[in-house]
């Protein structure tokens, strides 16, 4: 269990406690794989002393194994029962780390039971959970594979004629036989709909002369992956195919950029420049990538204010896109993981524009 960890950074820190909701954090601190019941208030209590005790709903009573918890039974009142968890911990007021996505119904019963100051979690966590373990690493290259192999399974697909929510619901479940399941819903944005980087797939038909952009992921064990590529159906505008080149190039020279010790922003610099020479700099509208792990968007951010300096274990996507209304889009995006000082892909889908 990292949980120690935490304990050792919050001392330093000064922190008297820690109060962590379900999530991420919590199973990364702990093992504990109790998901989120809804309202009901589910909350890891930590003190510098490295106590702890949890606050759970007795619907979780057969799934916690060996771990100190307390469990409150519908109608009765959980803040009570956390009250008397807090006052064994001695946490009844102090500096107090508080889980980012905790609920702000929870938190504000929570502020009734003491005179605490509140800080974001994660600005000690992510300082652990940015650097993988060979474990974790080796979980991520399985998540990797597992997109790669869906890219070769779909190019064999009836793809001209087909909705794009049907292509994506095809590529979830494919997903979904090869893994423990999606990392986030899967993306497909054909013809103008590219345009969109976020364009959630709707009833348009894939038809001849498309670029369609295809972003998906996979979870396992807990690690996602995160992979885009750009097919064309047919022969697609020409304006496309050089946008295509220019993304490629793009992704390339950001990803040979990737060095130990280099600022984040650097990436972004090398990306952004050299879409910004080929006269599309207005049309790349969002960062050049994101931390990947346990959750699709973490640390460390790669985007022109991207300050974390690069170290050795990190995980990323290199993603950069250009999209034009009214035409379309082109998005290419690879995990990459900092070894032995340098960057190395996870994911090793065909990169050259596939045309079906
Ligand atoms: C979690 S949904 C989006 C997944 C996608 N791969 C992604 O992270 N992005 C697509 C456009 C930019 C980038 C983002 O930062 O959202």
């Amino acid at each position: 269990m990292r949980l120690h960890k935490l304990v050792s950074l919050m001392r330093e820190g000064n922190f008297d406690g820690a109060l962590i909701s379900p999530g991420t954090n919590l199973y990364y601190l702990t093992g504990l794989t109790v998901h989120e019941a809804g309202e009901r208030p589910t909350i890891l209590a930590v003190n510098a002393d490295g106590d702890y005790g949890l606050l759970a709903p007795s619907l979780y009573e057969n799934v916690i194994g060996d771990f100190p918890v307390t469990f409150w039974r519908d109608g009765e009142n959980p803040y009570e029962k956390l009250a008397w968890i807090l006052a064994e911990l001695h946490l009844s007021g102090g500096r107090i780390l508080v889980e980012d996505t905790m609920r702000a119904d929870w938190l504000i019963n929570v502020m009734k039971l003491g005179p605490f100051e509140f800080h974001p979690l994660s600005s000690l966590v992510r300082e652990l959970r940015m650097r993988k373990d060979a474990k974790e690493i080796e979980r991520m290259k399985h998540a990797a594979k597992v997109v790669d192999r869906v890219f070769e399974e779909l190019l064999s697909w009836d793809l001209v004629g087909m909705r794009e929510r049907e292509l994506a619901l095809k590529m979830e479940m494919t997903i979904r036989e090869l893994s423990d399941g999606i990392s986030f819903p899967p993306i497909v944005a054909s013809g103008e709909n590219a345009a969109n980087p976020h364009h959630e797939p709707g009833d348009r038909r894939l038809r001849r002369g498309d670029m369609v952009i295809l972003d998906y992921g996979a979870r396992w064990k807990g690690y996602c992956s995160d992979i885009t590529r750009t097919i064309a159906i047919g022969r697609p505008d020409e304006r496309l195919v050089g946008i295509y080149e220019t993304v490629k190039e793009a992704q390339e020279r950001a990803y040979r950029t990737v060095r130990e010790g280099i600022p984040a922003r650097e990436i972004d610099r090398a990306a952004r420049e050299t879409i910004a020479e080929a006269g599309y700099g207005r049309y790349f509208t969002h960062r050049t990538g994101h931390g990947l792990g346990l959750d699709v968007h973490e640390e460390p951010y790669i985007g022109p204010d991207g300050e974390v300096v690069l170290g050795e274990g990190m995980t990323f996507t290199i993603e950069p896109g250009i999209y034009v209304p009214g035409l379309g889009g082109v998005r290419i995006e690879d995990d990459v993981a900092v070894q032995e000082g340098r960057g190395r892909r996870l994911t090793r889908a065909e990169r050259e524009l596939v045309r079906v």
